[in-house]
């Protein structure tokens, strides 16, 4: 089977929001559904987006498959200006750029056709030919192990073949995205596991870059990135990688990064703020290798580096553990050297 994109193309940026808004007005009220959110796929990547209820999720995939506009900022998918796009490109791009998979099977599948059908349904709107067809809808549901159920309808298969029907549905015209909605939000642990393998076989077989929303934190242990999104707006990644020790012992490692946008925002983690009571506004300090965050108090007890520097001059404070003995300094600081990526707490 063929793959979407070619070794070349693997790494270019295939999925970008830039300061994304959305925002909506209903009874003359309005909502701010996303607020400056950023986020980069390259092509190949397989990313999940995992927030709380209400944190923008949904909208933020309505907008990357064309189906709702951004009042605010740039998106771009495969090339096309998500918000500068025309009626008849919005429909091209939706039949053959970008591929669906809801939570909900009925929103995937048409009950009264067997699961080959459903495939061939969008292939045949998209007008291909009819022996393209039939290859392509053998061959999807060879990839993803429904070989035998290829003349069942709906009724007749289990929640996790319905959900991988759905996925063949989405990848039969070629999309060079597959964007996913809660795709395992109906489903038990197992079953789970099991959509998500087929995901991942669609993301390593047919170079389809896949971008998989969900309130599951779980879910990162499935994906190579996680971004976190809190209220409308990326806060946080999870990266996972193999690491290989001296013994050539292989071990799965997971680092989590705050996400830093272009205009220098940074989104602290809520448990860090909360555990330092920090609100309103922090004191900054500048070392060589981090950067310290201090609550802000009342201005009444000097923090940062430098007017710990100005006092040094009367005491004798050392300044190597970058901490004054009568702060208490419970700031924490993001080290960039040694841990990197790491929030690491300062004792
Ligand atoms: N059409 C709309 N009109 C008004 N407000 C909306 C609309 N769509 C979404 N919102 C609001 O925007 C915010 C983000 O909604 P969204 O559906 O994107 O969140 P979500 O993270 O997908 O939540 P869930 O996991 O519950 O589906 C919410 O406050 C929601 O009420």
């Amino acid at each position: 089977m063929t793959t979407t994109q070619t070794e070349a193309e693997r790494g270019r940026p295939l999925v970008e929001c830039d300061n994304v808004v959305r925002i909506f007005t209903s009874e003359g009220v309005e909502v701010v559904a996303l607020q400056g959110l950023d986020l980069s796929v390259a092509a190949g990547e397989l990313v999940a987006v995992v927030g709380a209820s209400g944190s923008g999720k949904s909208t933020l995939l309505r907008v990357l498959s064309g189906l709702d506009r951004p009042t605010a900022g740039a998106a771009r998918v495969a090339g096309h200006d998500l918000v500068a796009m025309r009626r008849r490109e919005r429909l091209r791009f939706r039949r053959e750029t970008v591929g669906f998979l809801y939570q909900q099977a009925s929103d995937n599948l048409l009950p009264y056709l067997t699961a080959a059908e459903n495939v061939a349904v969008p292939m045949r709107l998209a007008g291909r030919p009819r022996e393209e067809v039939g290859g392509r809808v053998s061959d999807l549901l060879g990839l993803l192990g429904l070989a035998e159920c290829a003349d069942r309808r709906p009724a007749e298969l289990s929640g996790g073949q319905q959900q991988r029907v759905g996925l063949a549905v989405a990848l039969a015209n070629h999309p060079q995205v597959l964007l996913a909605d809660e795709p395992t939000g109906e489903l038990d642990t197992r079953t789970a596991d099991d959509v998500f393998a087929a995901i991942r076989t669609a993301n390593a077989e047919l170079g389809v870059t896949v971008v998989v929303v969900t309130h599951d934190q779980a879910v990162s242990g499935q994906v190579q990135r996680t971004v976190g999104i809190r209220d409308g707006r990326t806060s946080s990644e999870v990266l996972r990688r193999t690491e290989v020790d001296a013994e050539g012992r292989s071990a799965l490692v997971s680092e989590e990064y705050a996400v830093l946008d272009r205009a220098g925002r940074l989104q602290l983690p809520r448990e860090f703020t909360h555990a330092l009571e920090l609100r309103d506004r922090v004191r900054l300090d500048l070392e060589s290798d981090h950067i310290g965050v201090w609550p802000g108090h009342d201005g009444a007890t000097p923090r940062t580096r430098r007017e710990r520097a100005a006092l040094t001059e009367d005491t004798e404070h050392t300044e190597d553990t970058g901490h004054t003995g009568h702060t208490g300094d419970n700031g924490y600081t993001a080290d960039t050297e040694g841990e990197p990526g790491r929030h690491r707490r300062h004792d």
